[in-house]
């Protein structure tokens, strides 16, 4: 798990790193330039494009002008400054890159007034205006630069972090700043990079090392987190010789109505590839056949069943896909939460706890929840934006000693410790209909398999987005039953990786 650092953070870390290093604050601006520029050149080949690069006075814009300089260097010959000095202040890093560039390559045109710039769709801008360094509201001359950078549909590049976009903290709803194509940003992507509304500041962003402290960087406080590979290689047990169907535990999944079979088929057929010994489906009867048809594997337990059964033979449950919401599935979720034993607990099973809030102190400690948006918010009230919503699902996962899986692009995996894991893997091709039935099989399995809750929703979410990435690289569209058939090939590839 890597850590996540706020802005005045990851100054702290910039600091650090000169002084133990040792390297000059301008050597560190030069390798973050010069990280930039790799990744600039892999991406962008034509070097008789006009690239324009837009600087401030602070190290953003001393970050610009040396990137101007190197690009200038490889053969960029058609690079234009511009010079937003609307203030009084300038960084002393700035100050030296600007005389560097001026004594270096003088024929190199820069600019200070708007009126003096072309920009044409067919050029690229290098936004390095304002960076993590950001500590009001756009205004004046910088807003006016802002819009006239998207007005003029060139592509933008930006550095660090785009102008006017904040790394952290509630996003404003009206965007004022520049609205970049492409971040390249320094050594961690900033944290509001994950929420939705980020996607009115940037297309996409990519993070280059520039060779901060690590060892600092892992010891600051922080709580959040973005689950890493290595994590996840590091966390997942592999199959052992001798074991058997009991090492591997039951799961039992509730779910499933008369028009919704589909959904705790999804989750029982995911919950049997993510590798549980057994796994039973509480059903209702309509379900039967095609539960034997498509998933011969999975037992069954009928509802009437379910209320005489000792669930102690269950490691682990799951409730709510397709369950539906009428009486009888409320006294069945009822019943189950007085059991006291933890439960996975997605869509149907949350809207009952929604409508009976008085629900919501009985779900047992070690649950995991697994809204979406909608089902987040219909449970916890209406969230205006992203950044109040997680502080929410925060707040929830360490009141309710539960664990929240806030399902999104990034899912946000908020524990009973008051840690917020995010995660990277995922994408579009997976946005259909019974995928996050597949994510609760996925959960319900691995807690089966003796996986602690936080584990097994990391290991869940992780697994899932990276299945469907697999999948995404030759598929346009990746179904939920198509996701859940090749869970196994990617717990494969990620056991037989060395940790
Ligand atoms: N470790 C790293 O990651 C490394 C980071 N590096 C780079 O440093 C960048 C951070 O640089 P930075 O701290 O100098 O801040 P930056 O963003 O240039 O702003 C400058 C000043 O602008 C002002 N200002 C703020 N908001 C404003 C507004 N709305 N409207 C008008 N003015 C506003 C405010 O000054 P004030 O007005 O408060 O006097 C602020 O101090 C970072 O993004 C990266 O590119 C690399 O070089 C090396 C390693
Ligand atoms: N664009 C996307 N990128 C990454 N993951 C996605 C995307 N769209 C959907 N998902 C994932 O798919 C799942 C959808 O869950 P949910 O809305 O509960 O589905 P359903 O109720 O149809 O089963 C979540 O795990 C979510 O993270």
């Amino acid at each position: 798990m890597q850590n996540l650092l706020i802005a005045s953070q990851i100054k702290a870390v910039d600091a650090y790193t000169i002084q133990h290093e040792p390297i000059k604050s301008i050597d560190l601006m030069e390798r973050a330039a010069e990280a930039f520029m790799q990744l600039f050149l892999a991406r962008y080949t034509n070097p008789k494009t006009t690239i324009w690069v837009f600087c401030g006075q602070g190290n953003n814009g001393g970050d610009g002008l040396a990137i101007a300089r190197l690009l200038y260097q490889k053969g960029y010959k058609h690079i234009k400054v511009f010079l937003s000095d609307y203030s009084q202040h300038a960084s002393t890093d700035y100050l030296k890159n600007l005389a560097r560039l001026e004594k270096a390559y003088p024929e190199i045109p820069i600019r200070r007034t708007l009126e003096e710039v072309q920009l044409s769709k067919d050029d690229i801008v290098v936004d390095a205006i304002l960076g993590s360094g950001l500590n009001k509201p756009l205004t004046g001359d910088y807003e006016k630069l802002a819009w006239f950078i998207n007005a003029s549909k060139a592509k933008v590049v930006a550095v660090d972090v785009p102008t006017g976009f904040k790394s952290e903290g509630e996003i404003d709803p009206i965007y004022k700043g520049i609205r970049a194509d492409l971040v390249i940003t320094f050594q961690l992507p900033k944290i509001n990079f994950f929420f939705p509304e980020s996607g009115n500041a940037l297309a996409t962003f990519k993070v280059v090392p520039i060779g901060l402290a690590e060892d600092y960087m892992a010891s600051l406080p922080s709580q959040w987190k973005l689950i890493t590979a290595t994590f996840i290689r590091k966390t997942i047990v592999p199959r052992k010789r001798f074991s058997h169907k009991g090492t591997y535990g039951h799961a039992l999944v509730i779910a499933g109505n008369t028009q919704t079979m589909g959904a705790a088929l999804l989750s029982a057929g995911a919950c049997l590839h993510t590798g549980a010994g057994l796994v039973s489906a509480c059903i209702s009867a309509a379900g039967l056949i095609a539960l034997n048809v498509s998933l011969p594997e999975v037992m069954y337990l009928s509802r009437e069943e379910l209320a005489t059964t000792d669930l102690k033979k269950y490691q682990a449950i799951a409730i709510g896909p397709g369950l539906g919401v009428e009486e009888s599935q409320q006294k069945l979720l009822k019943r189950l939460l007085q059991q006291n034993k933890p439960l996975v607990i997605d869509a149907d099973a949350l809207n009952i706890c929604a409508t009976q809030p008085s629900l919501q102190s009985q779900i047992p400690a070690q649950s995991i929840l697994t809204p979406h948006v909608k089902e987040f918010d219909r449970l916890f009230g209406v969230h205006h934006n992203w950044w109040q919503r997680v502080q929410t699902a925060k707040q929830k996962a360490q009141e309710l000693q539960v664990t929240v899986v806030l399902k999104n692009q990034y899912t946000f995996v908020c524990l009973p410790n008051g840690d917020v894991c995010i995660n990277t893997t995922g994408n579009p091709a997976m946005a259909q209909g019974g995928m996050g039935d597949v994510l609760t099989g996925m959960i319900v399995s691995f807690l089966a398999q003796g996986y602690a809750a936080e584990t097994a929703a990391i290991l869940a979410v992780y697994l899932h987005g990276k299945t469907g990435d697999e999948l995404a690289k030759t598929d346009g569209v990746v179904s939920a039953s198509l996701l859940s058939a090749n869970l196994p090939k990617t717990l494969k590839k990620i056991s037989d990786m060395d940790a």
